[in-house]
């Protein structure tokens, strides 16, 4: 069943964080052939210790093994603020995901365990953040650098973000179950701020269609790396330059009749919530492909759009701007 993997380049980040302006020019242009094609890339020498990114994937499964009436009372309550324990059913849009998360935000973040409830829960996630923030910025300026939309041209747009990491967990489930039409660990989606930044553990199942022609490729774990993902905004910001790519999580290509638990941890970078996302055009003649929209409004009508409980209150305004 072994299938051929997504065509996903690798590009080291060492030279951007330890090289001069030259070396950084040159992986700036690595990434953005990579996000202008696939959508996808591999980063690795990242600068995110590997041991950091385990514990991370320890505290994951500490807080998935609590009893769901406990991991309930951090319940998710509101797409607008969009943090908290999401349960197995509750998000998904227009199919039916098997999976659970934990969302964690810098600013919002009552719904997090105490240091009482879950020793070092709290802190390390938020160590963890941080550095997934930094790297992401980083990984943003190169894009700025190839697109020559001034190197700050994202840290300007990002300054009092708050982005999303999240906890996931696939629980292990029969595979006949995932398998029913309409079903998947994760339905297939874009993710629809500016990128993404992926780390997965060793199970496998994720799965990009890097041309939108209906044929999954899987984007398999390698350790020691990060994967990276353009998101809607980005597609809309740089009128269709860079690409937001479907993608879901389904049985990994292994034999089995029962899947193993999988587990990952995305962080999705948003812009500031008062941002304009107006397609930057290169040259006078270059019509947008997209309408503006506002950064803020965007992401709480998208959440709630993936949300079964909140659903019916998603605004009906951004429908109409795609
Ligand atoms: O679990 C994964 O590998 C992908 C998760 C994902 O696509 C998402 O949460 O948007
Ligand atoms: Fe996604």
């Amino acid at each position: 069943m072994a299938a051929e993997a997504a065509d996903i380049a690798f590009v080291s980040f060492e030279r951007f964080l330890n090289g001069d302006d030259a070396a950084q020019r040159v992986v700036a242009n690595e990434i953005y052939d990579a996000f202008s094609t696939v959508g996808w890339v591999y980063i690795k020498d990242h600068g995110i210790p590997q041991s950091r990114v385990d514990s991370i994937f320890e505290l994951a499964k500490t807080f998935f093994a609590l009893p769901l009436e406990k991991k309930c009372s951090w319940r998710l309550k509101d797409a607008e603020v969009n943090q908290g324990y999401t349960g197995d059913g509750d998000e998904a849009n227009g199919g039916i995901d098997h999976k659970e998360c934990y969302e964690h935000r810098r600013y919002n973040n009552d719904l997090c365990p105490s240091a009482a409830e879950l020793p070092g829960f709290r802190d390390t996630l938020d160590e963890f953040y941080s550095q997934c923030l930094t790297l992401g910025l980083n990984v943003l300026k190169c894009l700025a650098m190839a697109l020559d939309l001034g190197d700050n041209f994202f840290e300007n747009i990002t300054k009092s973000a708050d982005p999303q990491l999240r906890l996931l967990h696939y629980p292990a489930i029969e595979r006949k179950i995932v398998e029913q039409q309409g079903h998947a660990r994760i339905i297939p989606h874009t993710d629809f701020g500016l990128c993404t930044l992926l780390f997965q553990d060793q199970i496998g199942g994720l799965e990009v269609d890097p041309f939108h022609k209906g044929e999954f490729k899987p984007a398999l774990p390698v350790p020691g790396t990060v994967l990276i993902n353009i998101a809607d905004l980005m597609q809309r910001l740089t009128n269709g330059r860079c690409r937001s790519t479907i993608h879901r999580v389904v049985s990994p290509r292994t034999a089995g009749d029962i899947l193993p638990a999988r587990f990952s941890i995305p962080f999705f970078i948003h812009p500031d919530p008062d941002v304009l996302i107006d397609p930057i055009t290169k040259s006078q003649d270059e019509v947008k492909k997209y309408k503006a929209v506002n950064a803020g409004e965007w992401r709480i009508y998208n959440t709630k759009k993936n949300y079964t409980a909140f659903k019916e209150s998603a605004p009906e305004a951004i429908t109409a701007a795609s």
